[in-house]
């Protein structure tokens, strides 16, 4: 199955079950890849994904790194441009973004800053980083001040999305995938929201995969660069990057979403209790320890914010959410409205 992204860049995202072995047909013959991936992945996928570019005449040159949020940071990127400046990779040559979306985000970055920009290949890993962050182009580091604080918005030239990866994955990361996929059907797909509300982690993959990607793929194509419309894929992500800021990175994105999605579906939603059942369903937590000020202070950091006031994402039924602006000094109230 192929969705065409039809950005200022276009490319496509090809889902098949064993195209990871087809990766170097993505990569042109006589030029080189760095293979970024982390410890976790590398013995489960490195070699066959450097195996199938060699087997198409690329130069693979591996980069393992530490796994986890905490690689996100400036260290591990600065790390990784002087893996990039020692396999010498030029203008013609390609970043590789084996893993998650921590792997995705990192690698993004320093394929969008390298020589002020080269060509980079997503090989997501993960649900979360199939259904969400491996489309759509933003690229980010982290700060000990907040989530993605430093990036850039570098398409990928592609995305190979292998179903089959996902067979590895620990319950508990693939629950984080899950609760991007359920804001996405929140947002954009009543139905899509009824299969993973009846099926849980038992979902159909080449359901959800697509759909997910197709939604994405609209609000993105829709505002590329997040000056509107698609801030609505924030949603539940003003309290979610609070929650993980304020857990020093402790509590997985996927995980804090979840919150903070169940934080404004209270708030704001008609169909709040069935949202909040769909979230258990999953096996995902609806509830945090942090209280609603300590939520609002980390949400100042928020890339929404411009001054004194904060534009949300709304929920106000399943399928309609909208964008608000509010000032920041309503932030606590509204948090605490949905604990
Ligand atoms: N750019 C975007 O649009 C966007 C969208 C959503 C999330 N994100 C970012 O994505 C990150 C979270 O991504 P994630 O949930 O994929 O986390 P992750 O990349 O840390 O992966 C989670 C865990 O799964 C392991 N793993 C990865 N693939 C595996 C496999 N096939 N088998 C077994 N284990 C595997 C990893 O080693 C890691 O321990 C956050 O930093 C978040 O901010 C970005
Ligand atoms: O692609 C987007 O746009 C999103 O907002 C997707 C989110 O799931 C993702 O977590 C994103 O990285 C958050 O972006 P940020 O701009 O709030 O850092
Ligand atoms: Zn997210």
């Amino acid at each position: 199955m192929k969705i065409d992204i039809p950005v200022s860049q276009p490319y496509r995202v090809d889902i098949a079950p064993g195209l990871l072995d087809d990766l170097g047909r993505y990569v042109s013959s006589g030029t080189a890849a760095l293979v970024v991936t982390e410890e976790h992945v590398a013995p489960l996928l490195l070699e066959r994904a450097c195996r199938a570019l060699r087997d198409a005449g690329v130069r693979a040159v591996p980069a393992i790194l530490p796994a986890g949020e905490e690689t996100k940071s400036l260290a591990q990127y600065a790390a990784l441009l002087h893996k990039l400046a020692e396999a010498g990779l030029t203008r013609a040559d390609t970043v590789v973004a084996l893993g998650g979306g921590v792997i995705g985000d990192l690698a993004g970055f320093a394929a969008a800053t390298w020589l002020r920009g080269i060509r980079l290949v997503q090989v997501p890993t993960t649900l979360l980083a199939m259904v969400d962050s491996s489309v759509g182009g933003k690229t980010a580091i982290d700060l000990p001040e907040g989530k993605n604080l430093v990036g850039a918005f570098h398409q990928p030239a592609a995305v190979v999305c292998d179903p089959q990866l996902l067979d590895t994955l620990p319950p508990a990361i693939l629950r984080d995938g899950c609760a991007e996929a359920l804001k996405t059907a929140v947002l954009f797909d009543p139905d899509l929201f009824s299969h993973l509300a009846a099926r849980g982690t038992d979902f159909d993959r080449m359901t959800v995969l697509p759909r997910c990607i197709a939604c994405k793929r609209d609000a993105v194509c829709a505002d590329e660069f997040d000056r509107g419309a698609r801030q609505l894929l924030n949603l539940g992500h003003t309290a979610g990057h609070a929650i993980e800021t304020l857990s020093g990175y402790r509590i997985a994105h996927g995980h804090a979403v979840a919150i903070g999605l169940a934080i404004m579906a209270r708030a704001f939603c008609r169909d709040a209790a069935e949202i909040e059942a769909a979230l258990i369903k999953l096996g995902l937590p609806t509830r945090t320890e942090f209280s609603p000020e300590q939520l609002a202070q980390a949400a100042l950091a928020d890339k929404k914010r411009a001054g004194e006031r904060i534009t949300l994402v709304i929920p106000r039924a399943i399928g309609d959410c909208v964008l608000r602006e509010v000032p920041v000094d309503t932030l606590a109230d509204i948090f605490e409205r949905g604990m």
